[in-house]
């Protein structure tokens, strides 16, 4: 395999390409994996500044022809609650919009109905290019991947649709990734990079944090505070020394409300109410980012921040 770096300037021809692909599957289906091996680096969650994408960008494949950029949606799963409606419109809105949706499948395990609720929500979105990409090809042999190849093809005609490629993967092995990013990159629209090299960012996925933590601080609350509290995520890193299989997020938020008195309401005798908004918000961001949180709030006065364009731009109005 040749191996492109981000500075190598090869002659392209076309013209120069540049959009978002997302990359959908069950649990361990091999998403991050291929994702960080497609984007060269191990990319991790950084706090970083606005960007005008609502999608949370989980890397950039920065290429002389193209600039790839591949972002996240929550898990689909079967909704039992509103939140969990909620963050699968949230995952169908990401499909419309992005250019490319590659879905995974391992090589390894037979297709299940996990694999099946995905393809046929896939199949309700028309417009999207959608590459089938069957993953950790090293773990099984020649004959068990064609029969996988054929039931992955077969599966897009039961549902009434024709995978734009399907293309077998290993991100470990380091096989035809390359060659992955080469087919999703003429689906791509022509036009300028839309990324600096090198840039990361995270800001819609705190945008909806921020957001949640606002619901639950408002419950109850709505008369007395009607529009008085805003939600700030400052930083978001996961914990360092912590086992690959048991990862926290650390996340660090502030409350703003506008006069001191303001406090009393949002704290709640002996400081319950604000225990309670950080148990019900955390709740849901772990569902939201599917990984176990530890949420530190904290309630700051910011005087007037309504009438104070200043304040206001700091809370991201
Ligand atoms: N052998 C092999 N293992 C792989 C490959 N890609 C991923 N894996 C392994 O499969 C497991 C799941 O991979 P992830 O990339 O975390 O899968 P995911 O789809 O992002 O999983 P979720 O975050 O749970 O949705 C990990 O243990 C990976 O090391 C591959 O190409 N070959």
């Amino acid at each position: 395999m040749s191996v492109r770096t981000q500075s190598s300037e090869q002659p392209s021809e076309g013209p120069h390409r540049a959009g978002f692909a997302c990359f959908v599957g069950r649990p361990n289906a091999g998403k991050s994996t291929l994702t960080n091996a497609l984007v060269g680096q191990k990319v991790a969650i950084t706090a970083n500044q606005p960007q005008t994408t609502r999608h949370t960008v989980r890397g950039i494949v920065h290429r002389p022809d193209a600039q790839l950029i591949l972002v996240d949606t929550p898990g689909l799963h079967k909704p039992r609650t509103l939140l969990g409606e909620r963050l699968n419109d949230v995952v169908r809105t990401t499909w419309a919009e992005v250019d490319v949706i590659g879905f995974c499948l391992p090589a390894n395990e037979k297709l299940g109905p996990g694999d099946r609720f995905i393809a046929k929500e896939l199949a309700s979105i028309k417009k999207t290019p959608k590459i089938a990409i069957v993953t950790k090809t090293d773990l099984v042999d020649g004959k068990t991947l064609a029969e996988q190849l054929i039931a992955v093809d077969q599966l897009g005609k039961e549902l009434g649709f024709e995978w734009a490629e399907i293309v077998p993967v290993s991100a470990v092995g380091g096989k035809q990734v390359e060659l992955l990013a080469d087919l999703i990159v003429p689906l791509l629209p022509p036009g300028p990079a839309l990324y600096p090299d090198g840039e990361l960012t995270d800001e819609p996925e705190q945008i909806m944090i921020a957001e949640l933590i606002r619901e639950a601080a408002l419950e109850g609350v709505r008369d007395e505070l009607p529009h008085s509290i805003a939600v700030v995520v400052e930083e978001m890193l996961p914990r360092e020394d912590r086992p690959a299989d048991k990862p926290l997020l650390d996340i660090h938020a502030f409350v703003y409300i506008e006069r001191p008195s303001q406090k009393g309401i949002i704290i709640g005798p002996k400081g319950k109410r604000l225990k309670d908004v950080g148990i019900k918000s955390r709740k849901q961001i772990e569902a939201l980012l599917g990984t176990p949180v530890f949420l530190d709030l904290h309630v700051k006065v910011a005087k007037d921040w309504q009438r104070d364009p200043r304040q206001l731009r700091k809370l991201g109005f």
